[in-house]
């Protein structure tokens, strides 16, 4: 089973008299298991795919499936529901709540997901232990680095260790060298956890990094790249 699948997705925004495509006619299987990339020149419509993708947004055509279930059909409070505890998400502005503590970040889905209070404190310290933040547990956003609040929103993301992670332009408001570890840490955790990641990003690093690249041309697919990565080593 694929974790998500689109079938003739399309979505149009509409503001006022304007209508504006956005996607159409997008069809395609991310692979479990991988570390997909979508990129596409700016405007191309990324963002809204992620959007789908993860539930945030409907499409007003076309199926949508994650974990083999038909979004579209459910109701939104069942739709919330199902995204919060099946998808994790990563954005390029981090998206913490500013007052809370890193531990505290980690740990907003497991509350939102009834995960007993002992649970939840071990699973939260092993996340901020795996991101490298086990000793900024107390410390607020504020009082982090920007590379360490996209380390907190990644350990986040995982928190309710969700099949499918979705990750919109996440190294965008990162200086090259702390991009670099952030994508070398996801990959790591990818790869350690056999979920899937869905990127999309125009940065060439995270390119490199990809096992299935999906390039985006005016809200469709112009092309699925897969490639052999299965033995390479992470570094
Ligand atoms: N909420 C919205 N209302 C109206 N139009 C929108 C909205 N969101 C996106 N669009 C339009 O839909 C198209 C696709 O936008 P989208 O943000 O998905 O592209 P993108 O590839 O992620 O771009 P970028 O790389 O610049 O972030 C663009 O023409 C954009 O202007």
């Amino acid at each position: 089973m694929y974790p998500v699948s689109l079938r003739n997705v399309g979505k149009t925004y509409r503001l006022d008299t304007v209508t504006v495509p956005a996607l159409s006619g997008v069809s395609i299987d991310i692979r479990p298991g991988r570390f997909t990339v979508l990129c596409g020149p700016s405007g191309s419509g990324k963002t809204t795919l992620l959007n789908m993708m993860g539930c945030i947004d409907r499409p007003d055509a076309g199926e949508i499936l994650v974990d083999g279930q038909a979004v579209q059909s459910m109701a939104d409070d069942a739709l919330s529901d199902f995204r919060a505890r099946r998808i994790g998400f990563v954005f390029q502005n981090f998206n913490l709540l500013p007052v809370l503590t890193a531990f505290e970040n980690v740990e907003y889905p497991l509350v939102l997901a009834a995960v007993p209070l002992a649970q939840r404190k071990e699973r939260v310290h092993a996340l901020l232990h795996a991101v490298g933040l086990a000793d900024r547990a107390g410390n607020r956003p504020g009082q982090l680095s920007g590379g360490q609040r996209q380390r907190v929103a990644i350990a986040r993301a995982l928190a309710t260790e969700p099949a499918l992670v979705l990750a919109d332009e996440p190294t965008a408001n990162l200086d090259s060298q702390t991009g670099a570890e952030i994508i070398a840490l996801m990959r790591n955790l990818q790869r350690a956890r056999g979920a899937s990641f869905v990127f999309s990003s125009h940065d060439p690093m995270v390119l490199a990094q990809a096992d299935d690249v999906v390039r985006i041309r005016d809200g469709r697919i112009e092309s699925i790249e897969q490639r052999d990565t299965s033995t390479e080593v992470a570094a």
